[in-house]
């Protein structure tokens, strides 16, 4: 994905249709919203695609200096890959590209120059847990709930999914989440450190829209080099992340991954051990 994006202005672009997503600008805040409550905001290619095209409106229009990622509805912010989806099709369904760019959409969410908050209202799981890891900031509403749940349902992101999630809980903590695959409240996610506060429900977008607009008062050039700065430190995890996604994209065609999926869908525990493929 290209680093530059030249800012033509929001004019200079029609607004593309979209079917998975909102994408709203109020003042100088760009509001992306995953619009799929009825499967808890699980994305498939298309809401992936929709989602990396509005952080690259975001990034182009100038008058926009922070980006709010948040769920429609009041039960999920995020909650990963759409199981449903893939245990019907054996992937997440058709796109433009031909591409199920999910790691594409990790590097955009870091690489775009402008703070990005994540306001998780209510469960943040899988791969929708991932995308606030990777979020600048995250702010929750008491009724969040955190926890990553791939080794449940055949799937796992091995790259910033785990690399970067360490980075900010550390990795006793980082490796608790992924092998025991528990929720966590969030009072526990602020005492860990996976988001910078919490406020009532019905205060989470206020609140959120409020913290943009404080960023909005700072200089732009200053804020670009340090979310460079501090990415720097991690961006090797990139590489990390194109093997991960590479191996997801075997692992999840095997038995064993097929069995997660089917397990979910079927609503029954699922029979790993019988499934695997090495010794
Ligand atoms: C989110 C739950 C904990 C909520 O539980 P509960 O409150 O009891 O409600 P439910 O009745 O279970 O769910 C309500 C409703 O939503 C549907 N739903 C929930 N989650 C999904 C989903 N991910 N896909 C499709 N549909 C979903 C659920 O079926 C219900 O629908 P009904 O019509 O009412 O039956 C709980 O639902 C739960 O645990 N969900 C599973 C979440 C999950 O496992 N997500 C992880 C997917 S794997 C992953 O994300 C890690 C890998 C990763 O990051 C990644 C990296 C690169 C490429 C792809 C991925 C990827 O995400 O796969």
């Amino acid at each position: 994905m290209s680093q530059t994006i030249t800012d033509a202005g929001p004019a200079a672009r029609p607004a593309p249709a979209l079917q998975d997503i909102r994408y709203e600008v109020e003042g100088p805040t760009a509001i992306i919203t995953i619009n799929r409550p009825h499967r808890y905001n699980a994305f498939r290619g298309i809401t992936v695609e929709e989602l990396i095209k509005a952080f690259r409106l975001a990034w182009a229009d100038r008058s926009v200096q922070a980006v709010i990622l948040t769920g429609a509805g009041e039960k999920a912010f995020c909650t990963g890959g759409d199981v449903k989806q893939r245990a019907e099709t054996g992937d997440y369904g058709p796109t433009e590209s031909g591409m199920f760019e999910i790691g594409n959409l990790h590097k955009l969410i870091r690489d775009i120059p402008k703070p990005v908050i994540a306001a998780v209202n209510g469960v943040a799981v899988g791969g929708g847990h991932v995308l606030h890891v990777l979020c600048d900031l995250s702010i929750a509403s008491e009724t969040a709930r955190f926890g990553q749940a791939g080794p449940k349902v055949g799937s796992f992101d091995a790259g910033f999914g785990s690399a970067y999630l360490a980075r900010v809980v550390g990795e006793k903590r980082a490796r608790e989440i992924w092998y025991l695959c528990r929720m966590y409240d969030a009072a526990t996610a602020e005492r860990w450190g996976l988001v910078n506060a919490v406020v009532p429900a019905d205060q989470l977008l206020a609140e959120a829209t409020k913290w943009a607009a404080e960023i909005a008062e700072k200089s732009p050039t200053a804020l670009r080099f340090l979310k460079q700065s501090f990415n720097a430190d991690t961006d090797h995890q990139a590489g990390l992340s194109n093997l991960a996604m590479s191996a997801l994209d075997l692992f999840t065609a095997s038995p064993e991954g097929l069995e997660g999926a089917a397990a979910f869908a079927q609503r029954r525990p699922a029979d790993f051990v019988q499934q695997v493929a090495w010794h």
